[in-house]
């Protein structure tokens, strides 16, 4: 009898933690680490980024280039892009690995995973936060928060987050039984598509599928091609199968239409705006109907936000207005979960504005690797034109701005944090996302609080995150209860950004996804197609039933 593995004992996973933050405060040897790889790391650009199939690099005829939004004259990397023959080549191969991957025994697979986030966190960690600073234009605090600790806490509770899947097993067995249930990795493949503004959201979600014994088709955004392709290469050098995730960079129309074209596609896992995933929905929508694919593929998504900060009249006015300013303004607003819509009541407007903006006043825009710099570069020429085209829509909505309101793209793409007060509640800046440095506030009656909840909810199309403020429990629990549905994701007196992995599972309904919980148990149960076992310890000596006799 042969077998492929083999398990001999019930191993447990050692103890995962939260990756600590290193602060890279004046003088701590982490600054001048950095400091020495984003030098480094200038001096080298621009770099030459391949396809990688089969773990072998693979160089086409057309590139594409990864500018520097502090600086677009300059580009990170060329990359070069799949064409058809070599996404087919990359889907072909991994499908062909498949098996013996999802065949590896679980300890095997997880080990592989904990090696890659044990070498994000030393070995590469310095690199990958230069290359997610200067290609997506973050400040080191930022980076340090995607590309080290979220990035290393997907990786490591992720591990976690399976063996308690796998864990999941039928609570009862009849006499001379044994039921079990054994989590398959679905048949065929998984397309990857992720967004630029998190390298950490890049690695998850090539990992998660592969996790559990999927193989993967990962299409890097362009605007995030360097990190996301260091983050492959550790994951190579972790262990991982070479056909296993494949890194395919390139024009999304060309990756992704091959890709469901393929009978062998299973599962989309999608992160990125709301319009391109419904396109890619009503695609594989169209192919399910045509019976292209060999099963149901599964999709997963999350996608755009619109966030709201309710403040109460009871709420600690400094506490909500230094939140305001992190939610909206970190990463120039280019997060999912920044703060958009801002709601404060009349009588606390004030003395609320009043802060708001001083503090706001204080925040210093420029290169995000000068180390004073709050705030950097919007990623590009698009964002940049999309978020001063609202800027200037609000205006002409008869929107008073009451800060900000200027960007300069003469040598990166900056734009000031910009404060809209609008009296319209559902004016274009409360509606529609704008993934940039600008939020709009609203001042409600305070004896308007229902009107206000009923606002909060149907404004907008999205439901990501939210939070609210306030003091007094029962405004607390009254809000709480009516925006129940407004948001996947919500926090008291917090901010709505800054959700961290073994926390605060993340994801939003509504038009923001579809809610998997990106970071929780919940997410691998969508990549595995179970497979229930009974198996019988005594045969069967008649056929008949006792009520058959007589
Ligand atoms: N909910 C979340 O967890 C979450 C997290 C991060 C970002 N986001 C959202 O992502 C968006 C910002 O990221 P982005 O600008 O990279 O998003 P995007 O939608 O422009 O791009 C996302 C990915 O889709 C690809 N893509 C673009 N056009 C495509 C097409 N026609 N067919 C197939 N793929 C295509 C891109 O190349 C990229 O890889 C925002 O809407 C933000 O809210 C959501
Ligand atoms: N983890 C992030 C969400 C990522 C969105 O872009 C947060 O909660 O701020």
């Amino acid at each position: 009898m042969s077998t492929t593995s083999a398990q001999l004992g019930s191993f447990k996973i050692p103890q995962v933690e939260n990756e600590p933050m290193r602060s890279y405060a004046p003088g701590s040897p982490e600054r001048k680490r950095l400091e020495d790889a984003i030098t480094k790391m200038k001096s080298e650009l621009p770099f030459d980024v391949p396809c990688v199939i089969n773990g072998q690099e693979i160089r086409t005829n057309a590139t594409g280039k990864q500018p520097m939004p502090s600086c677009h004259a300059d580009h990170l990397c060329t990359y070069h892009k799949a064409d058809e023959a070599t996404v087919k080549r990359a889907i072909r191969d991994a499908c062909a690995a498949q098996k013996e991957w999802e065949d590896m025994p679980w300890n095997d697979r997880a080990a592989i995973f904990l090696k890659a986030a044990d070498l994000i966190s030393g070995k590469y960690r310095e690199q990958i936060l230069a290359a997610t600073m200067l290609g997506q234009g973050k400040n080191a605090w930022q980076a340090e928060i995607d590309a080290a600790a979220e990035l290393c806490d997907f990786l490591r509770f992720g591990v976690k987050y399976v063996e308690d899947l796998y864990a999941q097993q039928p609570p009862k067995n009849a006499p001379n039984t044994w039921n079990r249930v054994e989590y398959r990795a679905l048949e065929g493949f998984t397309l990857a598509i992720s967004p630029f503004n998190f390298t950490a959201i890049g690695g998850n979600l090539a990992a998660t599928p592969a996790l559990v014994g999927n193989v993967v088709i990962w299409k890097p955004s362009p605007a995030a091609t360097y990190s996301n392709y260091l983050i492959h290469k550790v994951f190579l050098e972790a262990g991982l199968p070479p056909s296993v995730i494949q890194f395919v960079p390139g024009d999304p129309e060309v990756v992704v239409q091959e890709a469901l074209k393929d009978r062998e596609f299973a599962a989309l896992h999608f992160t990125g705006s709301t319009a391109i995933f419904r396109m890619l929905w009503k695609q594989i929508g169209e192919g399910v109907g045509e019976g292209r694919y060999r099963s149901y593929p599964r999709i997963v998504g999350e996608t755009g936000g619109k966030n709201f900060h309710f403040v109460h009249r009871s709420a600690d006015i400094k506490n909500a207005v230094q939140q305001a300013v992190r939610g909206a303004f970190e990463y120039q607003g280019q997060k999912c979960s920044a703060l958009s819509r801002l709601y404060v009541p009349a009588s606390i407007w004030p003395q609320f504005k009043e802060q708001l903006l001083a503090e706001t006043a204080k925040i210093k825009v420029g290169p995000s690797e000068k180390w004073d710099n709050f705030m950097g570069p919007v990623i590009g020429k698009p964002g940049f034109d999309k978020i001063m085209g609202y800027i200037a829509k609000a205006k002409e909505e008869g929107g008073e701005v009451l800060c900000g309101g200027s960007g300069d793209d003469s040598k990166g793409y900056f734009i000031q944090p910009t404060i809209i007060q609008t009296k319209d509640p559902k004016s274009v800046t409360m509606r529609e996302e704008i993934f940039g440095p600008v939020i709009t506030a609203y001042v409600y009656n305070d004896d308007e609080i229902e009107k206000t909840f009923e606002l909060i909810n149907t404004t907008t199309d999205y439901a990501l995150t939210g939070a609210i403020f306030a003091q007094d429990r029962s405004a607390l629990i009254k809000a709480s209860n009516a925006l129940r549905h407004a948001a996947g994701n919500v926090y008291y007196n917090e901010k709505c950004t800054g959700a961290v992995v073994g926390q605060q599972p993340f994801g939003g309904s509504r038009a923001s996804g579809t809610n998997d919980k990106a970071g929780s148990m919940s997410i691998f149960s969508r990549f595995v197609s179970a497979r229930s076992i009974k198996e019988s310890f005594v045969g069967l000596d008649n056929f008949s039933y006792p009520s058959n006799l007589v």
